[in-house]
């Protein structure tokens, strides 16, 4: 492990225009693996722990994503000539053209000379990212080094690759070993588009090293969370709970919604290491039941759950009957669920999709499942993108349901503040005013037709006295020796009844 005091001073130089005069975190050694960073003092829930910049940044480039975007602002270019006309292979804007950043970048990819300098290629603008270390300054580059490399035998194949699309790629050892080395750093600790480190349901288009967040370690439940400001690329991290002084600062490596199993493989093949926290080590997941099944035996309805925790294959154990299955057994239960309902989160129809999210899913896999949380979030994700074929009732009533059903497995699970929790709060809160609207608007409805009701009655009453004052009045005015000859005159039914109950 390099010297916490080290790494801080690197740091801080990196850090020095972001840096406070008491900052809120130190580089310390960890309890949980190498250094970490440790709380200077206690910290609320949503408290900016720090603020950090990318050391190195640049665009991901994977073969799906579009190419024509500027290598210097990443803003998207338009389709045609967004080549650099100097022959340097990299797409870039008319503007960042001019600046100081691209010229360092061109000058050097030129000096490689790339084999099609006007044909958008991903291997050569994805290495830029890594490129831009050799130009660094001296503290820059060791900070690089000063950081965890975890050093497999692929971290030279991007390079070795990269390699073949220049004609005069550098055969210096110390380039391609600061090249290399940087590849490693950044699967190790950085950020790319296809490693998991963007979990918290937002998006980072980039491949992106920032030297403090990197010295982060990891925890199922982490106690921060981050997010970008866009205009700089910077990162925000903030408190997720309270944190106490001189507790350690940890992020998650990982979805939160993954499963123990396949986070454990997650870790364990991407990062190298066994993950030992609390969630790790408890097979319910603090009774999320994330991973959980149902029981194989027809007569019983029990959760199953991994025996153990921390295997790859480990055997279940039905919580109820007690019954015990092997993984591969639990695994087509899992394998078969999951196919159903991804089928009907590809399905065309929102509507089809959630009936059966609310009808028929739980009868084969249950609502915590990992799978289930996932296609609710893709039905709140297309909700926000339109109602498609629901109601506007049904998208009220299932944004409601689904976010109340994902914040109560994020509660169970102990987390914290997330991006994730305050989309959900956000939609639910709107969601919810809605429906109140809606009853609102339905009582005064209510309360419009009982008054129109009560006033016809009251009118019709009105009317019948009216009518009875009238035949009063009428046979008041008649002297009683005038009788029609017909007999008396008819009597109100009220009197009637008067005398009725007289005569009875
Ligand atoms: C981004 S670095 C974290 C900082 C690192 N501890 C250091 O000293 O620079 C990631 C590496 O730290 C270690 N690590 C992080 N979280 C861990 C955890 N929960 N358990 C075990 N090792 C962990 C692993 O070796 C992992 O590859």
């Amino acid at each position: 492990m390099i010297c916490p005091k080290r790494t801080s001073e690197l740091l801080d130089l990196h850090l020095a225009p972001f840096k406070d005069k008491d900052p809120a975190w130190e580089i310390g050694v960890s309890k949980i693996a190498g250094r970490g960073v440790m709380a200077t003092r206690a910290l609320k829930r949503g408290e900016i722990i720090f603020t950090d910049s990318p050391l190195l940044i640049g665009l991901a480039a994977l073969e799906e994503d579009s190419l024509n975007a500027c290598s210097v602002c990443f803003k998207a270019l338009p389709d045609t000539r967004f080549m650099c006309r100097q022959g340097c292979g990299l797409p870039v804007c008319n503007l960042c053209g001019k600046k100081k950043q691209h010229k360092t970048d061109c000058d050097l990819f030129k000096s490689w000379a790339p084999n099609e300098p006007d044909v958008a290629n991903s291997v050569i603008i994805r290495l830029l990212c890594v490129a831009r270390a050799i130009n660094l300054t001296k503290d820059q580059r060791d900070l690089i080094y000063c950081l965890q490399a975890n050093l497999d035998n692929n971290h030279r194949t991007e390079v070795r690759n990269a390699a073949k699309c220049f004609k005069s790629f550098p055969t210096d050892k110390k380039v391609i070993e600061i090249m290399n080395r940087t590849v490693a750093v950044l699967r190790t600790d950085g950020f790319d588009k296809t490693t998991d480190r963007t979990n918290d349901n937002q998006e980072f288009f980039y491949r992106a090293l920032f030297p403090l967040f990197a010295v982060m370690n990891h925890d199922c439940i982490p106690n921060s969370y981050y997010t970008f400001d866009e205009k700089t690329n910077n990162m925000i991290v903030r408190a997720a709970v309270d944190i106490a002084e001189g507790a350690e600062i940890t992020t998650t490596y990982t979805k939160l919604f993954t499963g123990n199993i396949a986070r454990h493989l997650f870790l364990k093949m991407k990062k190298g290491f066994s993950c030992k926290c609390p969630r790790c080590s408890d097979p319910t997941e603090r009774n999320a039941f994330i991973s959980a099944l149902y029981c194989r035996d027809t007569n019983c309805s029990g959760l199953v759950v991994p025996e153990i925790t921390g295997l790859p294959h480990p055997n279940w154990n039905c919580l109820a009957c007690k019954q015990k299955s092997t993984h591969a057994q639990m695994m087509k239960s899992q394998d078969f669920a999951s196919g159903a309902i991804n089928a009907k989160v590809n399905s065309n129809s929102l509507r089809t999709l959630v009936q059966y999210l609310n009808e028929k899913s739980d009868s084969f896999i249950p609502n915590s499942n990992y799978v289930i949380i996932d296609a609710k979030m893709a039905v709140l994700n297309r909700l926000n993108q339109g109602r498609e074929d629901c109601s506007l009732d049904l998208a009220n009533e299932t944004r409601v349901r689904y976010s109340r059903d994902i914040m109560e497995i994020m509660d169970k699970l102990g987390l914290g503040d997330s991006i994730l929790r305050s989309q959900l709060e956000t939609k639910l809160r709107q969601a919810e005013e809605k429906q109140a609207k809606k009853l609102q608007a339905e009582a005064e409805k209510q309360a419009k037709k009982l008054a129109a009701e009560q006033q016809k009655k009251q009118q019709a009453n009105g009317q019948a006295e009216a009518g009875e004052a009238a035949s009063e009045a009428a046979s008041e005015a008649t002297p009683a020796t005038s009788e029609p000859s017909g007999g008396p005159a008819p009597t109100p039914p009220a009197a009637s009844a008067a005398a009725a109950t007289e005569q009875a």
